[in-house]
């Protein structure tokens, strides 16, 4: 496959149409099969698209969510990407999602990835995975230049890793390629200049430099300015 690039003419247009998309196949994975999975991104861009899934006419009650990565900070710090989903994504129709919270409150993420790979691992293959990605071209938590990236982006990754980098304000707990990249959908949300430019790059350069890299040629790219 090849990646696909959507451009939109306004943020909320993309974010009216990228629900609308995963909502889709979410409802297509649940008219063939018993249950589906969807893994979202924390930071910051993905709100409206929560907002607006939140509402989707799909039976969460059948859908798993997780987040694709954690910052290892309590669930009510700001920086806490469970908390934007909470706000964002597991309300209205969505509050009857399952959800796998992905900080255990242990004390290090090392201690809790085995624990989280257990809690996920029947969910895969992900029906739907949505990815953010930084000036940096990184994504989930695979940071250029982060501890474990080498083993994150391995075909035999554990299934969740620890991770520390620089780039990372935070010690991270973070899904890793294999899960992320045989997910059944990929789409990336980008928006503003920078970030076309940041994929831009990454289109020429490997994984190990620029991890987003690991996942475009599968993916549909949803960018507005
Ligand atoms: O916790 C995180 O940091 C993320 O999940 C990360 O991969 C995020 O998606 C990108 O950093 C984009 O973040 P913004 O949306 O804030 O630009």
């Amino acid at each position: 496959m090849t990646m696909e690039l959507k451009e939109y003419p306004d943020r909320e247009m993309l974010a009216l149409s990228l629900a609308d998309q995963i909502a889709s196949q979410l409802a297509q994975q649940l008219r063939t099969g018993d249950a589906a999975s969807l893994c979202v991104p924390g930071g910051t861009s993905p709100t409206l698209v929560f907002e607006t899934l939140s509402g989707a006419d799909i039976d969460w009650s059948r859908v798993t969510v997780f987040l694709g990565d954690e910052r290892w900070v309590d669930g009510d710090h700001k920086r806490s990407n469970g908390r934007l989903l909470r706000r964002h994504l597991l309300r209205d129709r969505a509050a009857a999602a399952n959800y796998i919270d992905l900080y255990t409150g242990a004390s290090t993420p090392v201690e809790a990835a085995p624990a989280l790979a257990e809690a996920i691992r029947p969910h895969l293959p992900i029906s739907v995975v949505l990815l953010g990605m930084g000036n940096d071209m990184h994504t989930a938590s695979l940071f250029p230049g982060a501890d474990r990236l080498a083993e994150g982006l391995a075909a035999d990754a554990p299934l969740v890793l620890p991770i520390r980098a620089e780039g990372a304000e935070e010690p991270r707990v973070t899904l890793t390629r294999p899960a992320l990249a045989d997910a059944m959908n990929i789409h990336v949300l980008l928006m503003g200049p920078e970030k076309r430019e940041a994929l831009e790059r990454a289109q020429k350069l490997d994984p190990i430099q620029a991890p987003i890299r690991a996942f475009l040629d599968n993916a549909t790219v949803h960018w507005a300015e």
